[in-house]
């Protein structure tokens, strides 16, 4: 049995439960092949903590948010990621902190780090990968290691590597659907009369939101998820800013309730689209959907992607968009790929 060592950068909803999975279900590694260590723990609320022959994660998940690592063996008060993604005895570092939308930090320099020191990554955090995504996994081939990052789009419901793989044979021409799951649960909820804000609290305290809510509503996390879909899936080569990004911020209550009068739905929808000219455009927007959309069903925090091929035609997949036990699953999937590369059942 092959055991991996981890770090856990971040210690919030997704990375907490992660280490849950671990810690009450040993039984659904082995089955896998493998078993899971966590050597390391960083988080701005708690410090670090590092203990080499594995962290007793039952004691870490009970103790209080406010309280500190300090005084635990290998503890400190600080979040010292650095020194832990560089020098600690983890093979694979799970990056799920904090994005910028901006420049991807503080991520994109864990991601770096741990890369460069022949660690691999597993991350949910969409800035490295929409920002950075081509260099990251440039200095990842150069170093025998892998970048995986499937949570990024869709949370645990597979979407890139599915693309990749299954549908690798395919033309893919265009991307189109709901990418949040915040702000497509915030919108069901006004469509049932909560007001934004109270929708919002509400999406906060089920673990979808972001944790600045604006980057939910105000599209720029779809802008990531667009980008990633049109550079990863269509080989666009854009930035973020290159997508016109309009959020539901301005979307009333009155226009939620005018639109149900009508037999339509209003959803933030994501496309990537290649035009006859090659070039590849992309845009976030709300729509107003007829109750007959394919995407008008989609409800809650449940997220669907519609990619347009030439054989197949539309290929839609749904699923969880967010949630932490969800993500947590699209970690585990990307430690999967991992130990494929590991076992030289896939080539780099
Ligand atoms: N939740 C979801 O449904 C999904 C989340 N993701 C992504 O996964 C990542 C984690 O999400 P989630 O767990 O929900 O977020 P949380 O906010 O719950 O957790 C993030 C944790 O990281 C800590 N943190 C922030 N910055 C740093 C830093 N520089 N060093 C160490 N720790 C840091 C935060 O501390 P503090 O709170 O003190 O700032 C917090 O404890 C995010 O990038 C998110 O976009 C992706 C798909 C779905
Ligand atoms: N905040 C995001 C989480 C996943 O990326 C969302 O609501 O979709």
């Amino acid at each position: 049995m092959t055991t991996y060592n981890l770090a856990l950068i971040g210690f919030g909803g997704v990375n907490r439960a992660l280490a849950e999975l671990i810690r009450d279900e040993p039984r659904r590694f082995a089955d896998l092949g493998f078993e899971l260590r966590v050597v390391a723990i960083t988080d701005l609320a708690f410090g670090s903590l590092v203990q080499g022959e594995g962290i007793d994660l039952a004691a870490v998940l009970a103790m209080p948010r406010g309280s500190s690592f300090e005084g635990l063996p290998g503890g400190s008060t600080e979040a010292r990621n650095e020194d832990v993604i560089k020098n600690s005895p983890a093979d694979i570092v799970v990056e799920a902190t904090f994005t910028s939308p901006i420049d991807g930090e503080p991520a994109v320099s864990h991601v770096r780090w741990a890369l460069e020191s022949g660690k691999h990554v597993v991350t949910t955090n969409k800035g490295p990968v929409a920002l950075k995504g081509q260099e990251l996994s440039t200095i990842a081939a150069s170093n025998g290691v892998r970048f995986e990052y499937e949570g990024a789009v869709m949370s645990g419901t597979p979407v890139i590597r599915l693309a990749h793989k299954v549908l690798g044979g395919l033309e893919l021409r265009a991307v189109q659907g709901i990418l949040n799951g915040t702000s497509n649960y915030v919108l069901g909820r006004m469509e049932a009369g909560l007001g934004l804000e109270q929708a919002i609290a509400e999406a906060q305290e089920l673990g979808y939101a972001e944790a600045d809510p604006t980057a939910d509503i105000g599209g720029s996390d779809v802008r990531l998820k667009v980008a990633i879909l049109a550079n990863e899936l269509l080989g666009a080569g854009i930035h973020p800013n290159d997508v016109e990004t309009t959020g539901i911020q301005d979307i009333t209550s009155q226009d939620v309730a005018d639109a149900l009068a009508r037999g339509c739905r209003w959803k933030l929808i994501g496309e990537a689209r290649r035009d006859a000219d090659g070039t590849v455009t992309a845009v976030v927007q709300p729509v107003a959907l007829p109750a007959g959309h394919p995407l008008a069903g989609i409800s809650g925090a449940t997220n669907a992607v519609s990619f347009t091929t030439d054989l197949l035609g539309a290929v839609t997949v749904s699923g969880p968009g967010a949630g932490r036990v969800e993500t947590a699953y699209a970690l585990i999937s990307d430690i999967i790929a991992v130990d494929e590369f590991a076992k030289g059942a896939v080539r780099a």
